[in-house]
């Protein structure tokens, strides 16, 4: 299930996933990232990093929009779009992968930035011979 988007899904993912970022809590970094996933239902979820004072249980946008749409009842994601604050942009860390690949092996993911730059790729490129729920039955 990775077939392209439309582009006006798309601009509503992106424009999702840049103003998600507004909400970031990220005190320590001060990197303020946004994310928006596109469900198989068509809905569409959102997310921004949350920050702690123990740093290592940071959340980033990804994660937080996609367990945003579980908590939802939603468990087939389509696409992830991730919004940084660079002049390139970037694709999402090793744990954020992970958790796409529990929900989304087939995932679309696509990274916007401030630049003109974009990436778009998929999960599997990101993440090749995944360990996941298939490997548990
Ligand atoms: O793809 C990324 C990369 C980083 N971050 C967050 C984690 C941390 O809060 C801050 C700096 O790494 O940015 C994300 O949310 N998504
Ligand atoms: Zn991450």
């Amino acid at each position: 299930m990775n077939s392209p988007l439309n582009s006006a899904l798309l601009h509503e993912l992106e424009s999702t996933a840049r103003s998600a970022a507004a909400a970031a809590y990220a005190p320590y970094s001060k990197f303020r990232v946004g994310a928006s996933v596109l469900m198989d239902s068509g809905r569409i979820f959102h997310g921004c990093n949350v920050e702690n004072a123990s740093y290592g249980l940071c959340n980033c946008a990804e994660r937080t929009a996609l367990f945003s749409a579980a908590a939802a009842g939603e468990r087939s994601v389509h696409a992830v779009v991730v919004y940084t604050p660079t002049a390139a942009p970037t694709t999402p860390c090793g744990a954020c992968r992970q958790v796409i690949n529990e929900f989304g092996p087939d995932a679309l993911v696509i990274s916007i930035c401030d630049g003109p730059d974009r990436i778009e790729t998929t999960l599997s490129a990101l993440l090749p011979a995944a360990f996941g729920p298939k490997n548990l039955l």
